[in-house]
């Protein structure tokens, strides 16, 4: 088949040959031109010289790139331009070859170790792309054409060189999702890893509307890094509108590929993307795919999975299989990974773009002669919720609500007023409770609009619904008091807080640990020690002997003995200090806490990296805060690491006094062994107490 450099080249030509001719729908056309729509931006020497500071905030970047995006541009990156634009312009020459000269390249098959041809595959495209391109295998086996003459030594430089850039950038992916930075390496044995090299050249081309580069389509393999020619003409789909990417000269695009999707079971998605063609200028792009060795089985990361929220989305496939079977497909964006799992769960977290359908593949399922049980249909939705994709958890619940064989309980009615006012906002979500049959608005409903009240901060609206909850003698839980609580201490308004205690008494509702925290947060921010030492006697009358509580009242002991709460550096604590005032400081403070009490060091890691993300000035109060919740529950690895941050921080001096007056504490309310290893750690990292009296 003939190059489109030789098509673009015959004389004359001032039309695409209809086999190259798209029809578009107006959908493929809606480009977003949004300023704010650009695809963001990784520093890369802060991810390998930063501070600590900057290179978790990297890490923390790319996570969230690669799930908000699956794309971003790379800065920075010590790759040499020089040797980029050697590499761009030796593909130019190859492509410049004659046809005679490509044709001992012109492979058929897929794992050809070097193979260049026109189109996406030529023997299956129902309409023909406006590219060549040129594919080489260059790991584990290096392999070059022999033409040009300087190709060889260029591509072996720009293989190593970007190879070590994408093994740097997995282990900030792999760092950001949780796991050790070479985990992602070790458990796909990188090591004898494939790189691929994939040149693509778009001549000029006389209409350009009509003609298509690369069809929309997604990567496989784990991670691609495209250079370009300095001519732009790639789109990438971002929340169900095309996005240009305008690259920065010198950047590298990177982008997630298929394979890290199905290792993070779906939290990292390969993003669909086309490449688009102009009338003037020759554009060449230069991808490097980086994928696990050919003959490995992807499936998701044992880590990354569990049973109950975050069931495995995909079956494993052999890296080769997927790109035969990617290969001998028609392209069609995701297609192929499509192909995957074929329950009603996989199908409907294959749906990506909110604009999809959920209630489609509902009724396809059961058009298929398929039955969904409501506990399905919860589970699922449930799931979809904890990835916030709200708009299909909508569609679900509006079909449990239309199908008349579910009876829906109170918490379902419950669950859809949050995601009302999730997807379309407050005031749906208030229209659908008013508009709920009587039994429907029972305590639950309304502790949800309550709920939904609050994250809007509408404390009149609030406050009118509680009282109406209380004269229709709705039986009110702790729950209720909690939502009124938490507004009130969202707003500022700590005073409000004993108030709703008193009413949470008169009205004999048991508290729980959660009302407990509100109500002893909102004293510790007003610095009432006498009144949380209060608090914490009435709560140990109270607690039924169990773990949660007794952890929690220890902790909140420790905090007071060791005086974290006079020793508030600010006397002023309602005084905003760039955006978070001391009193919220300190309300972070009793978070830490409450979720130490209960156990959950996931939500303790997410507010300690939740706060040390928001650039505040932190307080010594709020290390000591954390370090005792780790040492409480016995994660002597984060003790460690939140003494090295601390003692790296540019903003907060490490205060030994502080710590040693934490030892103290955590003697004193009989936790020797405790304090006994955190101070044991204090000497291995320098900063013995004891050298304080010297
Ligand atoms: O040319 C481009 O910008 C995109 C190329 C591409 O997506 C690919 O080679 O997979
Ligand atoms: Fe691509």
């Amino acid at each position: 088949m003939i190059s489109i450099k030789a098509l673009a080249e015959s004389p004359g030509l001032t039309s695409i040959p209809p086999t190259y001719t798209f029809t578009r729908s107006p959908s493929d056309e809606a480009v977003s031109d949004d300023p704010e729509d650009s695809i963001p931006i990784i520093d890369f020497s802060l991810l390998t010289s930063g501070t600590p500071d900057q290179r978790s905030q990297t890490i923390h970047h790319l996570g969230k790139a690669c799930q908000d995006w699956g794309f971003f541009m790379v800065i920075n990156h010590g790759v040499p331009e020089s040797l980029m634009k050697a590499m761009a312009d030796a593909c130019g020459e190859f492509f410049n070859l004659t046809e005679e000269e490509k044709r001992e390249y012109g492979g058929k098959h897929v794992l050809d170790s070097i193979r260049c041809g026109t189109s996406f595959n030529a023997s299956v495209d129902k309409v023909l792309f406006w590219r060549d391109f040129l594919k080489i295998f260059v790991h584990p086996q290096f392999h070059s054409p022999s033409k040009p003459p300087a190709f060889r030594e260029i591509l072996l430089e720009y293989s190593k060189r970007s190879r070590e850039l994408a093994m740097e950038l997995l282990k900030g992916i792999s760092m950001s999702l949780g796991l050790g930075d070479t985990h992602i390496q070790n458990a796909l044995n990188l090591e004898l890893g494939l790189q691929l090299l994939a040149a693509n050249l778009y001549p000029p081309c006389p209409e350009p509307e009509l003609a298509m580069g690369m069809p929309p389509h997604s990567d496989h393999g784990l991670l691609t890094l495209l250079i370009q020619n300095g001519i732009s003409g790639l789109q990438v789909q971002h929340q169900g509108k095309w996005v240009n990417v305008n690259s920065i000269p010198n950047a590298f695009v990177v982008n997630v590929g298929d394979h890290m999707e199905i290792m993070s079971n779906g939290k990292y998605r390969s993003i669909v993307h086309r490449a688009f063609v102009n009338k003037k200028a020759t554009r060449i792009s230069i991808a490097t795919v980086i994928g696990p060795p050919l003959d490995t089985v992807v499936g998701p990361v044992p880590e990354l999975v569990n049973r109950e929220t975050n069931a495995p989305a995909y079956t494993g496939i052999k890296y080769k299989e997927y790109m035969q079977l990617q290969q001998s497909n028609q392209l069609d964006g995701k297609s192929c990974l499509d192909h995957e799992n074929d329950d009603l769960r996989s199908r409907i977290f294959r749906l990506r773009l909110p604009k999809r359908s959920a209630t489609n593949i509902l009724d396809r399922w059961v058009g298929e002669g398929n039955q969904i049980t409501i506990s399905e249909l919860r589970q699922i939705s449930k799931e979809l919720r904890k990835s916030q994709r709200y708009k299909h958890a909508l569609e679900i619940t509006e079909w449990m609500v239309s199908h008349e064989e579910y009876e829906l309980s109170d918490s379902d009615y419950a669950v859809r007023i949050d995601l009302m006012t999730k997807v379309f906002g407050i005031d749906a979500a208030e229209r659908y409770f008013e508009g709920l049959p009587l039994p429907a608005k029972t305590s639950e409903t309304c502790t949800a609009l309550l709920h939904s009240y609050g994250g809007a901060k509408l404390i009149e609206k609030a406050e009118k619904l509680f009282e109406r909850m209380k004269d229709s003698n709705l039986p009110l839980n702790a729950l209720t008091h909690n939502e009124m609580m938490t507004l009130y201490m969202s707003v500022g308004h700590v005073e409000k807080v004993p108030l709703v205690i008193e009413e949470l008494k008169r009205q004999k509702v048991a508290p729980d640990i959660f009302t407990y925290n509100l109500w002893i947060s909102s004293c510790a921010a007003t610095l009432n020690i006498d009144e949380v030492r209060r608090i914490l006697v009435e709560m140990r009358h109270d607690s039924v002997c169990n773990k949660d509580w007794v952890r929690y009242i220890n902790l909140t002991n420790i905090y007071v003995i060791a005086g974290l709460l006079v020793n508030a550096e600010s006397k002023s604590l309602v005084e905003a200090d760039k955006g978070i005032t001391q009193r919220e400081l300190i309300t972070y403070d009793f978070l830490i806490i409450l979720y130490a009490g209960l156990g959950n060091k996931d939500r303790i890691d997410q507010i300690w990296k939740c706060l040390r993300m928001a650039k505040q000035k932190m307080t010594s109060r709020n290390y000591i805060c954390i370090l005792s919740s780790y040492l409480m529950l016995g994660h002597l690895k984060e003790v460690e690491e939140v003494i090295d941050q601390w003692k790296q921080s540019t903003t907060t001096d490490f205060d030994v006094s502080a710590c040693s007056r934490l030892v103290d504490a955590f003697a004193d309310v009989g936790l020797t062994e405790k304090a006994n290893s955190f101070h044991i750690l204090l000497i291995q990292k320098n900063c013995d107490p004891a050298s304080l009296s010297k």
